[in-house]
């Protein structure tokens, strides 16, 4: 991998610009330990690229323990009146544990997250995440998140699998697609889980 361009995090205004997922991909590196402030997955990432309107632009910074963000939910969030979409949460703890990525030096993708719900996310609220990486095994990542709010409540924890993938994911993603195949949950591996009678 190589070293990665440094990002303004400057929001653009202009429309989406098309970009070849080779040239994306071939930028990506190890954050060095001295850049706190890690850069956007790309400008247009939902969760954290400047160049999209509808996205978080989250801005992540990393710490000794692992990443951290700071972040409110806006109207263009919302679910139930004043507090944040479910699916609006999920996508932003999705990405924040993406921005681990750049500590392991790794690429990797989602294959299970799993968040608790604790207490309603406001909106126009300032809240603080935070993910660190639980384990490894293998090409097994397994992360941890929480949302806390300003009083240090946590309202959100969040745990995800990530599982490390070679760069021919990013770069023939349809080819990836069609040769998916169940099983395709690990309840399926495992076999179904019954409560006693
Ligand atoms: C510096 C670097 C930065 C890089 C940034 C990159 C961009 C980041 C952008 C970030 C944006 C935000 C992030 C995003 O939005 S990432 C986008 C959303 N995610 C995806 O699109 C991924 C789609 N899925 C796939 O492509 C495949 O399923 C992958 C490639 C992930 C795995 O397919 P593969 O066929 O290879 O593997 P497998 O399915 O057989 O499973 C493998 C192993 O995992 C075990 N397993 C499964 N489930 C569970 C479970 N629940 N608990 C415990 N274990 C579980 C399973 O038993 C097996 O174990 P073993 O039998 O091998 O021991």
């Amino acid at each position: 991998m190589t070293e990665h361009t440094p990002n303004t995090n400057t929001p653009e205004t202009a429309g989406p610009e098309p970009f070849e997922a080779e040239d994306w991909i071939r930028t990506f590196a190890v954050a060095p330990p001295e850049h706190v402030d890690l850069p956007p997955h790309h400008p247009h990432c939902l969760g954290c690229g400047p160049a999209n309107p509808h996205g978080h632009q989250l801005r992540v910074r990393r710490d000794a323990h692992g990443v951290y963000a700071h972040h409110s939910f806006d109207s263009r969030h919302v679910g139930a009146p004043a507090i944040a979409h479910g699916g609006a949460v999920a996508t932003v703890l999705d990405d924040l544990f993406g921005f681990l990525l750049y500590t392991v030096g790794e690429l990797a993708v989602t294959r299970h997250l799993a968040i608790d719900y604790l207490a309603p996310v406001l909106l126009d609220t300032p809240y603080t995440l935070r993910s660190h990486i639980h384990s490894r095994a293998g090409r097994k990542l397994h992360l941890r998140a929480t949302i806390e709010n300003n009083h240090a409540h946590v309202v959100t924890t969040a745990t995800a699998l990530f599982l490390i993938v070679d760069i021919d994911h990013f770069l023939t993603p349809r080819h990836n697609a069609s040769a998916a195949t169940a099983p395709t949950t690990h309840e399926d591996q495992q076999g179904p889980q019954m409560d006693s009678p």
